[in-house]
C-alpha cells in the first residue's frame, strides 16, 4: 500500500507498544523502516513484542519500561532516549477503561482510567514536545481516542472524559506547536478487538457483539488502523494537523456502543463488580 521506507529514518516511541493495537502499529511502522521503541509496565511482554518484530522483520526495535502515570519516570524514560538519538515520532496509545456504573466508581477507581488515559498521554506529549522545541526538532504526535470523543459513552465515563481531554490537547497544540515544526494528530478507532479491550469491555453476558452493530456489518482489522497511523505520522501527511480521523466503519453514526447496558439488570451489574473484585 505504502512506497518501501515510507518511515525510513524516524525514531518513534509507541506507548503500550507491547500489545494489541499498539503492538500492531509499531509493527507497521518497523516493516515501513522506522526504529521502535515500545513501552509499558510489563517487562517480560515487552521484550517478548519487540524480540518477535525483530525475528520477523530484522528491524531496529527496543524496550522500555515505564509507567507513564509517573511523570518522574516519563522523564527518565525521555532522557534515556534522547541520549541515543532524538525521537521524531510520539505515539500515545497506553490507556485503560473498564465499564461500571459510574455511581458506583470509587474516586481510586475514577483515577486508575483518568491517571493513565489522560495524565499518561499529557506527561508524555510534554516530555516529546519540550525536548523537541529546546533543539528546534520536528515532531509529530499521535494520540489514540475513541469516538466517545464525538458521542460521550455511558458506563466508560472517565475514558470518554479522558479521551476528550486529549483531543482538545491535540487541537489545541496543533496552533501551539504547529510553528514550533511539532504536528498532533489523532485517530478515532471503532471496534478492533484486542484482549485488553475484550477483556475490560465485553465480559460474558454482555449482548451480541460489536460486528453486529456495525453499518459494515464487521470489527476494524488491525493492519488498517496501522496503516492510518503509518500515513498520519509520515511527512505525506505533513499538511495534516489537530485532526481526528474516525475509523470505525461508520459505526458511531448509529450508536455511541453502550446503549446495550443500559437493559442490564441490577443483578447484572452486580455479577459485573462482583467478578471485578475476584480477579
Ligand atoms: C464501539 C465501541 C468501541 C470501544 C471503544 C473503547 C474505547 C477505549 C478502549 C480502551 O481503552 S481498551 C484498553 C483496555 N485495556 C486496559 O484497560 C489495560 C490497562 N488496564 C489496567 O491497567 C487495569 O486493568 C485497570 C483497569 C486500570 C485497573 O488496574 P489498576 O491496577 O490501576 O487498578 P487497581 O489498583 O486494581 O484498582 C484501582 C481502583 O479501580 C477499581 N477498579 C479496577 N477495575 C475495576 C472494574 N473493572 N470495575 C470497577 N472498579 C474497578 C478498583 O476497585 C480500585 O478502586 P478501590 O476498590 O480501591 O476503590
Ligand atoms: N481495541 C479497541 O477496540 C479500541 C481501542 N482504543 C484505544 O486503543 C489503544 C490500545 O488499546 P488496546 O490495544 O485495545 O488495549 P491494550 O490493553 O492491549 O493496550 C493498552 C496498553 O497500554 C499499556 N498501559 C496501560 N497502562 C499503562 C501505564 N500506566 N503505563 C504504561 N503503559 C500502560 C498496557 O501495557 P502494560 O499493562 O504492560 O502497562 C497495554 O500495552 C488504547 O488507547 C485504547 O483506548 C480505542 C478504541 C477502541
Amino acid at each position: 500500500m505504502f512506497e518501501k521506507g515510507l518511515l525510513k529514518g524516524k525514531r518513534i516511541l509507541v506507548t503500550g507498544g507491547g500489545s494489541g493495537l499498539g503492538a500492531a502499529m509499531g509493527r507497521r511502522f518497523v516493516e515501513l523502516g522506522a526504529e521502535l521503541i515500545i513501552c509499558g509496565r510489563r517487562l517480560e511482554l515487552l521484550e517478548q513484542t519487540a524480540a518477535l518484530m525483530r525475528a520477523d522483520l530484522g528491524g531496529k526495535v527496543s524496550v522500555a519500561r515505564c509507567d507513564i502515570r509517573d511523570g518522574a519516570a516519563v522523564d527518565v524514560m525521555m532522557d534515556a532516549l534522547w541520549r541515543e538519538a532524538p525521537l521524531d515520532v510520539l505515539v500515545n496509545n497506553a490507556a485503560a477503561t473498564f465499564i461500571a456504573q459510574t455511581e458506583h466508581l470509587s474516586f481510586r477507581a475514577a483515577d486508575a482510567i483518568l491517571a493513565p488515559t489522560l495524565h499518561g498521554a499529557m506527561y508524555c506529549t510534554l516530555a516529546a514536545g519540550k525536548r523537541w522545541i529546546e533543539t528546534a526538532h520536528k515532531g509529530v504526535v499521535l494520540s489514540i481516542l475513541s469516538t466517545s470523543t464525538i458521542t460521550g459513552r455511558a458506563f466508560t465515563v472517565p475514558s470518554a472524559m479522558a479521551k476528550s481531554a486529549v483531543l482538545a490537547m491535540t487541537k489545541s497544540l496543533a496552533v501551539e506547536w504547529g510553528p514550533k515544526g511539532i504536528r498532533t494528530v489523532a485517530i478515532a478507532p471503532g471496534a478492533f478487538p484486542t484482549p485488553g479491550a475484550s477483556g475490560q469491555l465485553r465480559p460474558e453476558g454482555r449482548d451480541e457483539g460489536w460486528a453486529s452493530k456495525n453499518p459494515l456489518g464487521r470489527v476494524g482489522e488491525h493492519g488498517e488502523l496501522a496503516d492510518l497511523a503509518s500515513f498520519l505520522i509520515s511527512d505525506r501527511a505533513g499538511y495534516i494537523n489537530g485532526e481526528m480521523v474516525v475509523l470505525d466503519g461508520g459505526s458511531h453514526l448509529r450508536s455511541s456502543g453502550a446503549e446495550d447496558l443500559l437493559q442490564w439488570t441490577d443483578a447484572q451489574w452486580e455479577k459485573q463488580r462482583a467478578a471485578r473484585s475476584k480477579g
